[in-house]
């Protein structure tokens, strides 16, 4: 039975727009994701698609102004709001996007501390605290006080001690140079080890490649492949999407050749598939409704001419 399951996910943010009028806008459309116990899976897509938004809909942290619409499991459960307050930095931990996340008038051990599910809290945040290489002293520092590396290494102390079974790390490597994006995927890896599910947050396909066991590719809001990184090989031929063969061709060592053309935003979505403006393969059907999302050849894709 897979660990997390999201079906047909779509989340709308009530604004104001020009002149205080009322204002729906559609950001998520109806978003899928399956992931397996154990496993890591990378959710992958460019500034805008929307891993963030998915991350905390699974945590429930979106702003009241959300309003959410579709389906999530977690082990078989309804992943309800008293659910999700109920898992939230225990079962499921969270290594954040930004450090601005740890509290700032909380000194690094005690944050630590208080994630400890099995043993003695001061033992085992010394343990992790050696793990990951933090220096004695750093328990007793604020966040302020930290280095971007130390913090770091807090963030994921925490979801370590945690013991959680459902870990989301949301762009873990952003900026960093290729030792700490090693590092980071290290241990990321160890996680994988002790028993976690990793679901992995990039725009980095390259770095989730080294780690992933599965593969979705989200594009505008929505997602359009679902696919065993091993896949994503040779000249993308496994790959069902173009969207997603687009990205992996994009890579330094494939053919370097970018997409043309730029994401849609929200407020200016084309009809049908949103990948269709930018597709070669698009016809005048793909403009009629956005596909569902499909079985195909062993992964799940969003396009009605995949085969
Ligand atoms: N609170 C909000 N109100 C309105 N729109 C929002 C809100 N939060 C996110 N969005 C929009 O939803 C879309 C998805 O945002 P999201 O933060 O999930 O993207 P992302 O894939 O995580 O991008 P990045 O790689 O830059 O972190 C974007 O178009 C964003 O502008
Ligand atoms: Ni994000």
């Amino acid at each position: 039975m897979p660990i997390l399951e999201v079906k047909q996910l779509s989340i709308a943010f009530e604004q104001y727009g020009k002149g205080l009028r009322q204002e729906t806008l559609k950001v998520i459309h109806r978003l899928e994701l399956t992931m397996n116990e154990g496993e890591i899976t990378a959710v992958v897509g460019s500034s805008g698609s929307g891993k963030s938004l998915l991350a905390h809909a699974i945590l429930g942290i979106l702003p009241q102004n959300a309003k959410v619409t579709g389906e999530m499991k977690y082990d078989g459960q309804r992943l309800t709001p008293s659910l999700q307050s109920v898992l939230r930095g225990k079962e499921i931990a969270f290594i954040p996007q930004s450090v601005s996340y740890l509290d700032p008038l909380m000194k690094a051990g005690r944050h630590v501390r208080l994630a400890v599910r099995e043993g003695k809290p001061a033992e085992e945040q010394r343990r992790v605290f050696e793990q990951y290489r933090l220096p004695r002293q750093a328990e007793k520092l604020y966040p302020f006080q930290l280095s971007g590396g130390m913090a770091r290494r807090v963030l994921v102390s925490t979801a370590v001690v945690s013991k959680a079974r459902l870990v989301i790390a949301d762009e873990p490597t952003p900026g960093l140079d290729p030792a700490a994006i090693e590092e980071t995927l290290r241990w990321l890896r160890e996680l994988k080890e002790d028993g976690s599910a990793v679901l992995l947050i990039t725009h980095d396909l390259e770095a989730a490649l080294q780690v992933a066991d599965q593969v979705a590719v989200l594009y505008a809001g929505t997602s359009v492949e679902q696919a065993p990184a091993a896949d994503f090989a040779g000249s993308g031929e496994a790959l069902r999407h173009p969207y997603s063969r687009a990205l992996w061709r994009a890579l330094p060592q494939n053919d370097f050749a970018p997409l043309a053309g730029t994401q849609p935003t929200p407020r200016a979505l084309p009809p049908g598939c949103l990948f269709a403006p930018r597709c070669s393969h698009a016809t005048a059907a793909c403009a009629q409704e956005l596909p569902e999302q499909r079985a195909v050849r062993g992964g799940r894709v969003r396009c009605i001419h995949a085969t």
